[in-house]
């Protein structure tokens, strides 16, 4: 169904929304403060109802509470009134169930009785037992026609794990009614890149080979592990942070403009994405793709320890906290261009940005010793400080410049430009879409899975020439051999802004 997301007012939906795993990290550190958001903006009809689901003992006030101190640490003080906040809190129940026990999903039904509204319920838990609950909440009874699932990342370990669990979830939800999340594609300024790339001509003209030299997409994290050893020695950031944000942040650079905004237009042209990505063979894996681990370095003026010092860590581990690769889609756009991706945990600071370096004029006539300065750049800011910069010349001024060229930022920065308005974080827009039922945010099974075949065979590859990763300490830009890959190339990453 086409729905419409160019609406300024939200499609008010009244809904049950059902989180298992409401005791966890996600849940309260991120899930519950921003359906607080929603709620404070008047987002949420009043009828809308949250139910907490875990395997702890408590009561509905208990629960409350802890929601309530989940809002008191993640929640700026002006924007947590104490009138928000009892009406948002009045909202939750809790129930406690063993989400591994058919016969406690009666819970829930009871939970639900009477209700019209359709239900969503939100796993926030391990994907290891997605199937499960699915299969639950279906014997249960807990589901009609108009309930929904919104699933995290990351939806398996490969490709094979990958459909094991969408079948299983697809035996009870139909694809229209899934939503599988990928966080980044909540945030402000990736929306941005679809207004940036389809409502500009300026851009819509020089998108492609002819006028784009290269395309580099960084995502540097400051944090190292915190406490996630075990979940993430197993994944390492190729599948923790390429499967998926990097490949959408990739597609959505990419991709040819979708007819319109309907959802499965726009993920139809992400697809076409994913499968134009040009496999690495033979030595481009050990030219074109860098991984390193971090050793002990510091962070923010204090001394940090290495990957292999972390809580829980076997100290034989060869898992990457790091990746830098370059590759390329290999379509009648892109043909030639190298995109550059690099991100990495323990990095100088956090910083998620999108160069598009165009080319130079095809004949130069200014001064020889500035040649390399003479090509624009546009640098989308993602995160933080959220802005776009379109880097031109001009010419220096001054009596005594003559005509030497000065590069500066034509720059639109977001907090500034629109001072009075808040900049919600991406499960606030997410959770907004789930409850209105619009899916354009959100990643088709096809997506995940065409995803997943480029990575697990660039692990057979690493797996195939023995690649160990490349130490780098931590607070640096990753290891030397990833700066190397990129001014090989005649090029640089760039870090102004
Ligand atoms: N945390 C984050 O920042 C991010 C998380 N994700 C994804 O979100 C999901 C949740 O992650 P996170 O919150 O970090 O994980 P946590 O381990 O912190 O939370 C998972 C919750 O699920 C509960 N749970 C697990 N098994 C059962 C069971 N059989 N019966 C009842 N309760 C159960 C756990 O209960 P108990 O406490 O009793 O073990 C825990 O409260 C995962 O899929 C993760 O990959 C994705 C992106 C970022
Ligand atoms: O999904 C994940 O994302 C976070 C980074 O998210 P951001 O919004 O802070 O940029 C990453 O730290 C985590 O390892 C990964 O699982």
């Amino acid at each position: 169904m086409l729905r419409n997301i160019h609406s300024q007012e939200p499609n008010r939906l009244d809904v049950d929304l059902a989180l298992f795993g409401a005791l966890g990290d996600l849940a309260l550190r991120k899930l519950f403060p921003a359906l607080y958001h929603l709620d404070r903006e008047g987002l949420l009809p009043s009828e809308t109802r949250l139910l907490g689901l875990a395997r702890h003992e408590l009561d509905r006030q208990g629960f409350q509470a802890k929601v309530g101190s989940a809002l008191k640490s993640r929640v700026s003080a002006e924007d947590l009134d104490k009138k928000s906040q009892e009406r948002f809190l009045a909202r939750i129940d809790y129930l406690k169930i063993d989400f591994a026990n058919p016969e406690e999903y009666a819970l829930l039904r009871d939970w639900r009785e009477g209700s019209s509204r359709p239900m969503i319920v939100y796993l926030s838990v391990p994907a290891s037992i997605f199937g499960e609950i699915c299969c639950n909440l279906k014997a249960g009874d807990c589901l009609d026609e108009k309930s929904r699932v919104v699933v995290e990342k990351p939806i398996g370990y490969d490709l094979e794990s990958s459909c094991e669990i969408n079948d299983v979830i697809g035996d009870v939800f139909p694809e229209s009614r899934i939503y599988r999340i990928d966080h980044y594609l909540g945030k402000e300024t990736v929306q941005n890149l679809i207004a940036l790339r389809f409502a500009n001509p300026l851009f819509g003209t020089q998108w492609n080979q002819n006028h784009v030299s290269h395309v580099e997409i960084t995502v540097a994290e400051t944090v190292g592990i915190e406490g996630r050893w075990g979940y993430f020695d197993q994944a390492g950031q190729l599948r923790d942070m390429v499967q998926n944000h990097l490949l959408q942040l990739l597609c959505l650079i990419a991709m040819d403009p979708p007819s319109n905004l309907d959802a499965d237009a726009i993920r139809d042209e992400k697809v076409k994405v994913l499968k134009a990505l040009k496999p690495f063979t033979g030595e481009a894996i050990g030219r074109d793709v860098v991984r390193g681990q971090y050793i002990a370095g510091t962070h923010a003026g204090q001394s940090v320890p290495g990957y292999l010092e972390e809580e829980g860590a076997d100290k034989a581990s060869h898992t990457e906290t790091f990746v830098a690769m370059k590759t390329e889609v290999a379509n009648w756009r892109w043909a030639g261009v190298p995109f550059y991706l690099r991100t990495g945990k323990r990095m100088p600071e956090k910083l998620s940005q999108i160069v598009i370096h165009f080319r130079q004029q095809p004949h130069y006539i200014f001064d020889p010793d500035q040649r390399s300065l003479a090509a624009n750049k546009l640098i989308i800011r993602l995160q933080p400080e959220e802005g776009i910069a379109l880097q031109v010349l001009t010419k220096d001024s001054g009596l005594d410049k003559g005509m030497r060229l000065r590069p500066g930022p034509l720059h639109l920065d977001f907090h500034s430009a629109f001072p009075k308005t808040r900049i919600p974080d991406a499960y606030e827009r997410l959770l907004l879409e789930v409850m209105k039922g619009q899916q354009y945010l959100f990643v088709r099974r096809d997506e995940i899975e065409y995803a997943w075949r480029w990575i697990d065979h660039l692990i057979e590859g690493w797996q195939a020439h023995e690649l160990p990763p490349r130490r780098y300490p931590a607070g640096s830009w990753g290891p030397v051999a990833s700066i190397a890959m990129i001014t090989q190339d005649g090029r640089s990453w760039y870090e102004d802004y």
